[in-house]
């Protein structure tokens, strides 16, 4: 069941085929962003001159984007860039494509190659941002540049919002760009952001990979854990120490699992979806959660990632003690990151943390919290979603399944739940565990090929967006 255009149009009325010289100045473009280091450090703290760099990057490689007529190019919190498309129709809802330009930081130790050398080896492009997200904005306007030149003119309006500091919670880019817009009184029909890919590997018994378009998206907690005591000198030491009874503390939210929330949520409906991909047993016992739900939600906790798909996840991240060898440690500190499951809330949260802990001396701060996200529809009448998996079935045809998901990271498309209840995560790019394991880690990279896919997806989806849509369910009750 899906979407479908109406008789009278073509799917793709310019065909996604690239010359053989668009197809190395793609690439190459990319490989010129990747060496832009747009690091964000922390909070407010960026690498400025890498990203006003970026803006000039982006200038000089889509130098038609940026001289359309009907293209608004704004620079937003100084740094982050805001594109808009202004389509023919005004009858037709906007959209907007999200992207980041900012990366993580990489030491250069345990890299084959420089992380910001952008350098090709055997069809791979590596370095920071090849995953996380540069493929994403370049991949956007360089499909975009590709179809102006091709002199298509979109029908429905479309936003591109490219934060410069999602890294670090996009207070300054995203936020920003969803208080403008909202100000203006844009409402949009959907936003598709980065938060999940084509799977492959992932489920152990699962060998065919699988699109899952993330609908809904963890919340998070920051907590500070502070245990205060009277300092003195280490000779004569009190039984108990700050940095003893905070180590406990921490240890017991380690040791005590928030509870498994199998069943609530858009896991089940993950996997419901998935069941016939298995094969014997394994799809009888997805094809009947009702009866295996134990045993599932069990074996969902055995993998870390799939651990993360069922629970509040409890990351303790800093430990901070101690002043001197031989003075009893007058505060102890530790922080720790709490993804929140869909079916939580914050507050559930902070009373499980506690009710874990008890321990009186040990003071609980919240230093930042964010409530998980709502799930966007995606059902046949969703147009975000149907527009998504109509692309994939047009420039992946081995993939059969499309499935909703849950993204267990947080994203930039968070900020903008005043715009839409259509929040669809997902990058049309394949991902094996290893990949997922080198965003944010070593030797990110993005094969030649898996980059072209990308721009050709995004360049179909944008007329996708252009044609008359209505459900094929309907067409099936004419
Ligand atoms: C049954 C199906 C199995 C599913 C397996 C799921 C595999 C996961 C695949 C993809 C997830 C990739 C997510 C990539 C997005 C990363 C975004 C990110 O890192 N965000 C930061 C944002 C942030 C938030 C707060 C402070 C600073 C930064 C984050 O969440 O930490
Ligand atoms: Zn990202
Ligand atoms: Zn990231």
């Amino acid at each position: 069941k899906g979407l479908r255009d109406t008789e009278h149009q073509r799917a793709s009325p310019i065909p996604s085929q690239f010359s053989q010289e668009e197809r190395v100045t793609m690439k190459e473009s990319l490989k010129g962003a990747i060496q832009i280091p747009t690091v964000s450090f922390n909070p407010g703290e960026f690498n400025t001159t890498a990203l006003a760099e970026f803006g000039e990057y982006i200038h000089k490689v889509f130098p038609t984007v940026f001289r359309t007529s009907f293209i608004q190019h704004e620079v937003v919190g100084e740094y982050s860039h805001l594109f808009t498309v202004q389509g023919s129709d005004p009858s037709l809802q906007p959209y907007m494509l999200l992207a980041h330009i900012d990366v993580v930081p990489a030491p250069d130790q345990g890299w084959e190659v420089p992380p910001f050398s952008g350098l090709e080896r055997d069809g791979f492009i590596y370095g920071r941002g090849t995953l996380d997200n540069k493929n994403s904005v370049m991949a956007i306007l360089q499909a975009l540049e590709l179809l102006l030149i091709r002199n298509y003119i979109p029908r429905r309006t479309f936003f591109i919002a490219l934060g410069h500091d999602e890294e670090v919670s996009g207070a300054h880019g995203a936020q920003k760009i969803s208080a403008l817009l909202q100000a203006r009184g844009v409402q949009l029909a959907f936003i598709v952001d980065e938060g999940s890919f084509i799977l492959d590997g992932f489920i152990p018994s699962l060998k065919t990979p699988f699109a899952m378009v993330s609908v809904s998206e963890k919340g998070s907690l920051d907590l500070m854990l502070e245990v205060n005591m009277t300092p003195g000198h280490s000779s004569a030491p009190p039984k108990e120490t700050s940095i003893g009874i905070l180590a406990a503390a921490v240890s017991r939210l380690e040791q005590t699992p928030m509870p498994n929330m199998f069943g609530s949520g858009p896991l089940k409906m993950t996997l419901q979806q998935l069941a016939n991909e298995f094969s014997f047993p394994a799809n009888v016992i997805f094809n009947n959660l009702w009866l295996f739900w134990p045993l599932v939600s069990r074996l969902m906790e055995r993998e870390d990632i799939t651990n993360a798909l069922v629970r509040t996840t409890t990351a303790v991240t800093m430990f901070k003690a101690g002043i001197k060898v031989n003075v009893i440690p007058p505060v102890a500190q530790a922080t720790v990151n709490f993804r929140i499951h869909p079916a939580q809330t914050v507050q559930e949260v902070l009373k499980l943390a506690k009710d874990i802990v008890v321990d009186d001396r040990v003071q609980f701060h919240v230093l930042e919290s964010f409530e998980p996200l709502p799930v966007s529809p995606f059902d046949d009448q969703a147009l975000g979603y149907q527009l998504i998996r109509q692309t994939i079935q047009s420039i992946f045809p081995e993939i059969n399944i499309v499935v909703p998901g849950t993204c267990i990271a947080q994203t930039d498309s968070r900020l903008y739940t005043n715009l839409t209840t259509g929040i669809y995560r997902f990058n049309p790019v394949y991902l094996q565990p290893q990949d997922f394991r080198s965003i944010h880690g070593i030797n990110e990279r993005i094969s030649v090929q898996a980059y072209e896919s990308q721009v050709k997806f995004i360049f179909e989806f944008i007329q996708n967006a252009d044609t008359e849509q209505r459900p094929v369910s309907h067409l099936h009750e004419l």
